[in-house]
């Protein structure tokens, strides 16, 4: 080894050691910061986790370079012998990889150091921000630190300081929602209305208090330790999903009966407790009220009657404040309750998990099979067509002017775009001013087609005319002519677009495996070594995707965990036409539903097994061309208590 590389190999441990240094201090700070936040043992947890391993992935990083980069005296020999029998040419391509390396682990650790100091720096300009901002937080709770922000607001977990003499899994945890100053004072008012007059029943948030100081707000609410969405939504298993959605329609039911749209469910703004099972519709900021009339009221006067009664409301409420709140032991119990539940044949849970198809072991056996890098570029390249087919958009359209009205004559009224892209519904993007509760069942069926394909987000155009384009390739160009006709509106069209079968829609993204299997591959591919492709979806033939296929397809019997019934509710809730949807109710009495009563009172439980045992076998059979009938089948609401009459339903379907 010659003089320069010991040289080059000393500047590199100093520099080795002094990213420790930093690493190593900055473990340090975090530590002292989740001190403080000595409650939130979770997010601790997760910060020690992070810290381990970034420092666990740099280790790895440096220990894939060369060994000898290192500096260490054991390290040093293999070095000197590689450099000393290997080929020059080898020992420079050696080299630059080890600079490569090199230079990859260090950005990859100030990522992660920015990462880090970001959210240390965030977690404590929140809680400064809101002690500023409102100090009587101060003489009540104990903010412990920063757990969720949004566009409007930033979230902090308290405690009261009366409880502080109660031991930590004893006190009552609270989500101090602390809304930006710039939010339009209307805005809050209405969430506060929304909190108060529906929320705390029904799986929808309440509210414990709510403080004010000048311009500065804040909302008390429960805290509810809760799953990302982005964490679990593919491994929920199917009792799993049912109950989420169930959850939510019921939340729903709840709003509407109000006449009040959300206008901004998502994955983010639902609470989910996948351990306890416990759910919570939240954040009601985008919100609003419909007038007798069928018109959205756009915004409440804060000087008008009602503004006043309801304060009035609020303030005789006080006493009533700060009562509930959830604590560590009460979800501890929450969870213990319902696993007993579940014991005795009731309610849902991670546990009751139904066993899956019996054939899905044997498929994989079939297709299972070592893949070669050309099978995984082509699977790569067959999904990224299907993706790139569905998220499609001409480039002639004018995003700022797709939609016109049909009705000249009519005065214009103002149509409310409130929502997260993704979420909003064909009436919304086609600017129709009479907007109404269906706003937020559209926004369940985005949710629901994401846990069934296992693809999230499913709609992720950066504006309303690509929303729109994507919302065409999935259900074709006629039915959204049709509604926009019926809106009076005229969207403009180059060209047809089919309709593509929902159910396999989802199965090709959530068992993308099995459907690019190289076997299957094979099976049908051409003596020219070519595949015969469906011009309208892109994808090969026999996984034609089109709802009115008249290829060969590939069947995949028994593959899906998901019964036919669950693809015929997606598609009541994502119909295009807001007056035909489903309301959340309807959608309640769905036989996807039906078995969710385990226990129905009036008929004895070994005929209820009966029923159950009946409709898993029949979900066990089901096979695809299955689902294609049941779009065409009027829908029947039937009565829960009836699980029998909804077991001959599921036959039917
Ligand atoms: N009661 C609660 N318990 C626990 N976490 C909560 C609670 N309320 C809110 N959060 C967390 O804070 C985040 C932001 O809350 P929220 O959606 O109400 O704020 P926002 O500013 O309106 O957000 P956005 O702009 O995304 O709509 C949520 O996604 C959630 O993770």
């Amino acid at each position: 080894m010659d003089k320069k590389e010991v040289q080059h190999q000393r500047s590199q441990q100093t520099m080795t050691k002094s990213l420790y240094a930093i690493g190593m201090g900055l473990l340090g700070k975090s530590a002292t910061n989740m001190g403080c936040a000595n409650a939130n043992l979770e997010s601790a947890g997760k910060s020690s986790t992070r810290n381990y391993n970034k420092n666990r992935i740099y280790n790895e990083r440096l220990g894939a370079m060369a060994p000898g980069t290192l500096g260490t005296n054991h390290h040093y020999k293999p070095q000197q012998l590689l450099t000393q029998h290997a080929p020059k040419c080898t020992a420079d391509l050696n080299e630059k990889l080890i600079i490569i390396n090199r230079q990859n682990a260090n950005k990859e650790l100030s990522a992660m150091q920015a990462r880090d100091m970001q959210s240390v720096d965030k977690n404590e300009e929140a809680l400064q921000e809101l002690q500023e901002s409102i100090p009587e937080i101060n003489k009540i709770f104990d903010v412990h630190c920063r757990i969720g922000s949004g566009t409007f607001s930033t979230v902090l977990l308290g405690t009261l300081q009366r409880e502080r003499c109660l031991v930590e899994t004893q006190r009552r945890r609270f989500a101090i929602k602390h809304h930006n100053p710039t939010n339009h004072p209307e805005r809050i008012l209405r969430e506060l209305e929304c909190m108060y007059r529906i929320g705390g029943v029904e799986n929808v948030i309440g509210i414990n208090c709510c403080i004010r100081y000048n311009e500065n707000v804040a909302f008390v609410m429960p805290y509810m330790t809760h799953d990302r969405f982005h964490d679990i939504y593919r491994s929920l298993n199917f009792p799993e999903v049912r109950d989420y959605l169930r959850n939510l329609l019921i939340a729903l039911r709840h709003v509407h009966k109000f006449n009040v749209i959300h206008r901004d469910v998502k994955p983010s703004n639902i609470l989910y407790n996948r351990r306890t099972g416990k759910f919570l519709l939240c954040d009601f900021g985008l919100a609003q009220r419909i007038a007798d009339d069928g018109s959205v009221v756009q915004s409440s006067d804060l000087s008008s009657r009602e503004v006043f009664a309801f304060l009035r409301d609020l303030e005789s409420g006080r006493n009533l404040m700060l009562t509930d709140g959830n604590s560590a032991q009460t979800e501890a119990e929450d969870y213990m309750a319902r696993r007993r539940m579940r014991a005795l044949g009731g309610g849902g849970g991670v546990e009751r998990a139904l066993p899956g198809p019996p054939s899905i072991q044997k498929l994989r056996e079939q297709t299972g099979g070592h893949l070669t890098k050309k099978d995984v570029a082509n699977q790569r390249a067959d999904t990224l067509r299907l993706l790139n087919r569905l998220r499609l958009m001409s480039p002639n359209v004018d995003p700022n002017n797709y939609v016109v009205s049909t009705n000249t004559s009519k005065k214009e009224m103002h149509a409310s775009r409130a929502g997260t892209p993704g979420y909003r519904p064909p009436e919304v993007l086609l600017r129709h001013p009479q907007q109404s509760t269906a706003v937020d069942v559209w926004a369940a069926g985005v949710i629901m087609l994401s846990l069934l394909s296992g693809l999230h987000p499913f709609f992720k155009a950066p504006h309303d005319c690509g929303a729109l384009a994507e919302i065409i390739n999935l259900f074709g160009d006629m039915p959204v002519r049709k509604t926009a006709f019926l809106l009076d509106r005229l969207i403009l069209l180059a060209q047809k677009v089919n309709t593509l079968d929902l159910r396999r829609v989802c199965m090709r993204f959530r068992h993308a495996d099995f459907f690019l299997a190289p076997e299957i591959q094979r099976k049908y591919r051409r003596p020219d070594g070519t595949t015969e492709m469906c011009r309208s979806c892109e994808q090969p033939t026999f996984n034609c995707l089109c709802s009115n296929s008249g290829h060969n397809l590939e069947r995949y019997d028994g593959l899906d965990m998901f019964p036919a019934v669950a693809y015929d509710l997606l598609s009541r809730l994502l119909e295009v036409n807001p007056q035909k949807r489903i309301t959340a109710e309807e959608a309640l009495k769905h036989p996807f539903f039906s078995d969710q009563h385990r226990i129905t009172p009036g008929i004895p439980l070994h005929q209820q097994q009966h029923i159950l045992q009946h409709q898993q076998q029949l979900r066990s059979k089901e096979t695809l061309p299955a689902s294609a009938a049941r779009t065409l089948k009027a829908f029947v609401c039937y009565p829960m208590e009836l699980a029998s009459t909804a077991s001959q339903a599921a036959g039917n379907l």
